[in-house]
C-alpha cells in the first residue's frame, strides 16, 4: 500500500477547486509505490470527467520539489509524454496538504509492462534519448540526490548490517566509482536532467504503445549514460526466478541501446564508460534498498524492496560488465 497520509475528501476537493480542475467526484488511494502517498482523483468540469494523480510527498521537502515539478512541466511542453503538474492561478505547481508538499499531475493511460519485450525496450530507449535531448534547455539544476556523495555518506551507515562478502563488494565498488568519477573520461560524459529511476513500474503502455514516463522524484542533473544504465539494469535483466535473477538479457539490452542510439548516438567517452555506469547503477539501487531495509525511518511508513536482487545485479555487472558492454556496442548497427 502507499497511502501514508490519509487525505480527507474535503481537503482534496478544495485543492482541485483552487487548481480550476472542477468538482471532485472520487478519491481513491493507490496501492503501489513506496515513497509517497498517491491518490487517483476524478473530477467533473464543464460536463466532462477528468482523471489526475494527487501525490503527497513524504520524504521530499518544499526546497527540492520545484526542480522535479518544473522538469516535468518542461518535458511535457517539449512533447515528451510526462504528466504535467497542475498550476494554481499564480502559476505555482507545488501545493500544500496537511502541512506536507503536494502536487496534482495528469493521469497517464495504460499500465506498466513488468515483462517487457524487445518492442517495449525499443520504445523506452528511444523516448529516453528524446527526454535527454529535450532537457538540454531546462534552466534549473539540482544534483542527483542519490548520486556519488550520497553513496559515500550511506555506505558506512549500512556496513554494520552486512556480511563480510557484502561489505567487501560494497567497499570495492564504492572505491571503483570514486576512481571513475575522478577520470577525464567521466568528466567528458554529456549530462543534463535525468530521470534516474526509470524502472518498469515507472513507465506506462497502452496496447503496446508507450504512453508516458512518470515518478520523477529521484530526478537530477547527472550523466545521461547513468540514466541509460539504470534502465538497462531493470529492463534487460531476469527477475523473479532465484536461479537466474539479475542475469543480463542481451536481446532486451540490445533493443534498448540500439533504439537509444538511433536518436542520440553515444560518444566515445560514453562507450568506454558503459561498463562502469552499469556497475554504478547497480550500486545505487543495492545501496538504497539496503538503507531502506536496515534503517527504516518509520516501519509503518515504508515498504522496502528486497535488496538481494540488486546485490546479484551488481555482482554480475562487476564481473561481466566490460565484456557485456563491448559485445553490445560492437553490434554492426551501432558501429560509429
Ligand atoms: N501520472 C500517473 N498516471 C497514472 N498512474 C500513476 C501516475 N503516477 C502514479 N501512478 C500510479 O501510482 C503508482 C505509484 O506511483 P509511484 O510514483 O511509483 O509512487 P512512489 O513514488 O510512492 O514510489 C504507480 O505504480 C501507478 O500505478
Ligand atoms: N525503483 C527503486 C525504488 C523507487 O521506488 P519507486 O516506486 O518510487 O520507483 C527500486 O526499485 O529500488
Amino acid at each position: 500500500m502507499a497511502v501514508y497520509t490519509e487525505i480527507p475528501f474535503a481537503d482534496a476537493a478544495a485543492l482541485l477547486e483552487r487548481l480550476n480542475l472542477g468538482t471532485l467526484t472520487d478519491l481513491r488511494g493507490i496501492q503501489g509505490g513506496i515513497e509517497n502517498t498517491n491518490y487517483f482523483v476524478t473530477s467533473e468540469k464543464d460536463g466532462a470527467t477528468h482523471e489526475h494523480v494527487l501525490t503527497v510527498f513524504e520524504r521530499l521537502g518544499f526546497d527540492q520539489l520545484p526542480y522535479y515539478l518544473h522538469l516535468m512541466k518542461h518535458l511535457a511542453g517539449h512533447g515528451i509524454p510526462v504528466p504535467a503538474p497542475a498550476a494554481d492561478a499564480s502559476g505555482e505547481v507545488m501545493h500544500r496538504l496537511l502541512g506536507k508538499p503536494a502536487a496534482v499531475v495528469d493521469k497517464l493511460r495504460g499500465h506498466s509492462e513488468l515483462v517487457p519485450t524487445v518492442r517495449h525496450n525499443e520504445a523506452v530507449g528511444a523516448m529516453l534519448a528524446r527526454l535527454h535531448l529535450a532537457g538540454r534547455d531546462f534552466a534549473m539544476s539540482q544534483p542527483n540526490l542519490r548520486g556519488l556523495a550520497w553513496w559515500n555518506d550511506t555506505v558506512p551507515v549500512v556496513m554494520p548490517h552486512l556480511e563480510d562478502s557484502q561489505r567487501q563488494l560494497l567497499q570495492s565498488e564504492l572505491a571503483h566509482q570514486n576512481h571513475i568519477a575522478s577520470t577525464p573520461a567521466y568528466a567528458a560524459l554529456p549530462r543534463g536532467p535525468v530521470h534516474a529511476d526509470l524502472f518498469r513500474d515507472n513507465v506506462m503502455f497502452e496496447d503496446g504503445t508507450l504512453t508516458g514516463f512518470f515518478d520523477f522524484y529521484f530526478a537530477g542533473n547527472d550523466t545521461w549514460l547513468f540514466d541509460l544504465a539504470v534502465c538497462l539494469n531493470d529492463w534487460a535483466v531476469s527477475h523473479g526466478d532465484p536461479a537466474i535473477d539479475g542475469e543480463h538479457q542481451p536481446e532486451l539490452a540490445q533493443a534498448m541501446l540500439t533504439a537509444y542510439q538511433r536518436v542520440r548516438p553515444l560518444s566515445a567517452a560514453e562507450r568506454s564508460l558503459l561498463p562502469a555506469m552499469l556497475r554504478a547503477a547497480g550500486l545505487r539501487f543495492w545501496l538504497s534498498r539496503l538503507w531502506d531495509w536496515h534503517l527504516p525511518r518509520d516501519a509503518a511508513m515504508l515498504q522496502p524492496h528486497d535488496p538481494t536482487h540488486f546485490e546479484r545485479v551488481l555482482r554480475a555487472r562487476a564481473t561481466e560488465a566490460r565484456n557485456l558492454a563491448i559485445t553490445l556496442l560492437e553490434e554492426p548497427a551501432l558501429a560509429a
